[in-house]
């Protein structure tokens, strides 16, 4: 199957933002399934029916239902802390405790999804084979084979009866699921999640911030619900763990940084009478060099980049669509950026499917046809040296408010760009900062006999990840 390897920055605003209503869909044949929940996921739907679900459920992920979501968050990141303080109680000769960090990550941002998606509390490293993570590492753990031979034979492992994620987990997810929803609507429970939000949107009271008025996007039924719950699951556990073992392998290796950051985690927490909150873990600057996003917005956006043009042009084909303030917000505060998910992205591209017939503007000109593949490189582009000096260097000074209009908004994209990027980057990050907040506060990451220096980089599902895993030791800090 001919696919289009798109690296030209021009090209790539064109084919993600300027003209995006010609490449509105993912490639998704590979998740095809005889399953009617698997044809409802986000990230699967086509068209209108995206636009519509898109428009549902964005409201879920604004940064004040991120707030309200922190406190869940946050007793997650204390879960594993103590965990953490317990097993360090016999140190071993070294004086570290050894780690596969990416085990300890992937069971913290599994607790995360339980309680924020599902409503379940769980707590998968004192109970290391609950019911909820057996079932969620049965869903993901297929081996780069299996899923090249979804990619390559889509339609004949439909036909065959064959899913990528077996029918017995789909129906665990499913129970779990309507059983929830069936017991809050019947007692009236209110918490603070994204399941709270999607029964929100089934009744259409879920609206934009400060907004009163009817819930953008389509209603949304029980089946939807599990549909998006599950696919925050997929989507999310995987790639926010790789994210935190990409940073914890940087800190150990980069001592001087980890240093820096610990200070600036004292002196925050001080600040704030020892208390992990959302407005702590969000005003830390440094922290968002090294891990999350800058909040102060680009300062000299060249005119000719043309971002308030783009959205003009949004607008006048979409009038009033509603992810034009989403995306203008997103727009203004395109180099939001770090470091380390520059230098390690876990999707190393993203994909668009073409939808309509389009002449690309490339040299020769290229006339693409309704159902032709587009992929865009993330990893490519941000090791690029032309757009990033020295690119295999670990510099998180290159997000400072000094240096970071040097950044072309194109050459940076770890979460997609334009209407179809990232719906859950704000709560990626957020799990993330809390985690390594909490995590730094009280221990150090260090490099032991184990870790592999240089890291190898490889693909293996759909993300990225280190060969060999992420070994690292945890010192217990003195002061
Ligand atoms: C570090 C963590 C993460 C990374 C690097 C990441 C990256 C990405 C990328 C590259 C895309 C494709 C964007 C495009 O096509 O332009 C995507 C889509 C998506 N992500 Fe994430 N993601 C992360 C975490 C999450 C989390 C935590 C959630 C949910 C809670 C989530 C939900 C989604 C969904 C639903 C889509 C599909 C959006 C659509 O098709 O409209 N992601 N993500």
């Amino acid at each position: 199957m001919p696919i289009v390897y798109v690296r030209d920055l021009e090209l790539i605003k064109t084919i993600t933002v300027k003209d995006f209503e010609y490449f509105t869909d993912h490639r998704t044949d590979f998740f095809e399934s005889r399953e009617s929940i698997w044809s409802k996921p986000l990230v699967i739907l086509k068209g209108q029916r995206w636009r519509d679900m898109r428009a549902t459920v964005s409201p879920a992920f604004t940064s004040s239902k991120m707030k309200n979501m922190f406190v869940l968050v946050n007793e997650c990141s204390e879960q594993l802390l103590d965990f953490l303080e317990q097993s360090y109680q016999q140190p071993l000769e070294t004086g570290y405790k050894i780690k596969r960090v990416k085990e300890l990550y992937t069971r913290y941002t599994n607790d995360v999804i339980a309680t924020t998606a599902f409503g379940l509390k769980v707590d998968s490293l004192k109970h290391p084979t609950n019911e909820f993570y057996m079932m969620g590492q049965d869903a993901t753990s297929f081996g780069s084979i299996k899923f090249l031979i979804f990619l390559s034979i889509p339609k004949v492992m439909k036909f065959l009866g064959i899913n990528l994620i077996p029918g017995k987990i789909t129906q665990f997810f499913k129970t779990l699921v309507l059983d929830t929803v069936a017991t809050r609507e019947r007692e009236g429970i209110i918490r603070p999640d994204l399941l709270h939000l999607l029964i929100q949107a089934k009744k259409g009271t879920l609206h934009e911030e400060d907004s009163a008025e009817d819930q953008k996007g389509a209603k949304i039924n029980d089946e939807d619900i599990i549909a998006q719950s599950l696919q925050f699951f997929l989507a999310g556990f995987d790639t926010s763990s790789t994210l935190m073992s990409f940073v914890s392998y940087l800190l150990a290796i980069h001592p001087d940084v980890q240093t820096r950051l610990q200070e600036e985690i004292d002196k925050t927490l001080k600040k704030h009478d020892g208390k992990f909150t959302y407005e702590m873990v969000h005003s830390m600057k440094y922290l968002d060099m090294v891990v999350s996003e800058s909040k102060s917005e680009h300062q000299n956006f060249p005119k000719e980049e043309a971002a308030v043009e783009t959205v003009g042009a949004l607008e006048d084909r979409y009038g009033d669509w509603h992810l034009i303030v989403g995306h203008h917000r997103q727009l203004k505060k395109w180099t939001q950026g770090d470091e380390t998910l520059r230098l390690y992205p876990p999707g190393a591209a993203v994909e668009r499917v073409c939808v309509k017939n389009y002449t690309l503007k490339s040299d020769p000109p290229l006339e693409l046809r309704p159902g032709d593949n587009i992929m865009i490189p993330i990893y490519g582009l941000q090791h690029d040296p032309n757009y990033f000096p020295d690119p295999e260097r670990f510099d998180p000074e290159r997000f400072s408010d000094d240096n970071k209009h040097n950044i072309n908004p194109m050459t940076y994209i770890p979460f997609g760009l334009g209407p179809r990027s990232c719906i859950g980057n704000r709560f990626a990050l957020m799990e993330t900062k809390s985690l390594l907040a909490h995590l730094l506060s009280r221990f150090s990451v260090k490099v032991i006999s184990k870790t592999p220096v240089p890291i190898k980089v490889i693909q293996k599902g759909f993300n990225v990840t280190a060969e060999g895993g992420f070994w690292l030791g945890l010192e217990k800090r003195t002061t």
